[in-house]
């Protein structure tokens, strides 16, 4: 099933697009990576799947609707969210529990589906038994694992996740794209994710977007395994 398709969209920030007439199909129920260096407009396509961008031109369909009309339930945890300071005055399951307010009835009471669904999104990333720690007491990669919790808690069709190694070691980071790589196994949904770490990230997902600079022709989107993608104008 095709989850998300764009084709022939344009987009700018100014004048000159940084992304130009991209066409690209992605399928429900993988692991997907999204690379390339730093400015090739990684966040931006990002953005533009998600619907909080708006194409100059093209158009850009989330199961089979226009992404701005916005239907689809997307976990999104942006770049660098994970970056609290050691003084985050909360603990880890506030953290998470404040993923189901906007969900909360009048009297803002949690039923006791909402805190099963809270200790689930714990466990589904390993972080349970760190639920009454103070978050500023965590690791990079901890911190991260929560955020996720935190937007899993929103039950997401799709989880879309910005570099979200950046700032683990080596040993959290394979640890995370396993867990990753579980989560879509075993619940088939999908999981969208920007990363640099390709050599290490590879092995754990179904397709990868590469987005890469061509002398003289910008930018060029290339997708191996089973997406498919191209610049340029519909055949
Ligand atoms: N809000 C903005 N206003 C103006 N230009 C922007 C804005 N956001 C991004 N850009 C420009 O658009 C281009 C693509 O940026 P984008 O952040 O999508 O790239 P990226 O591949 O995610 O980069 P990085 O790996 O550094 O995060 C860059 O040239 C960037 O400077």
């Amino acid at each position: 099933m095709i989850l998300s398709s764009m084709r022939n969209v344009v987009f700018g920030y100014d004048e000159e697009p940084v992304i130009d007439r991209l066409s690209l199909d992605i399928e429900a129920g993988q692991f997907i990576g999204i690379t390339g260096p730093n400015g090739a407009a990684k966040t931006t396509l990002l953005k533009l799947m998600l619907g909080l961008l708006r194409p100059w031109d093209g158009t850009v369909e989330l199961n089979g609707e226009l992404a701005a009309d916005g239907k689809l339930n997307i976990g999104y945890v942006p770049q660098q969210i994970a970056s609290f300071n050691t003084g985050f005055p909360s603990s880890v399951i506030e953290l998470v529990r404040s993923g189901c307010y906007g969900r909360l009835g009048l009297f803002r009471r949690f039923t006791r589906e909402q805190d099963e669904l809270v200790e689930r999104c714990l466990r589904q990333v390993e972080m349970w038994d760190y639920r009454n720690r103070r978050i500023g007491e965590l690791s990079g990669g901890q911190k991260q694992r929560i955020c996720i919790a935190r937007a899993l808690t929103q039950q997401p069709q799709v989880l879309v996740l910005d570099e979200p190694t950046t700032g683990m070691d080596a040993a959290s980071r394979t640890g995370f794209y396993k867990l990753m790589r579980h989560y879509v196994n075993a619940h088939g949904r999908t999981v969208i994710m920007v990363t640099h770490g390709l050599e290490e990230a590879g092995a754990y997902l179904d397709s990868v977007i590469s987005l890469e600079r061509k002398e003289k022709e910008g930018w060029t989107c290339l997708v191996t395994n089973s997406c498919s993608a191209h610049f340029g104008p519909e055949d």
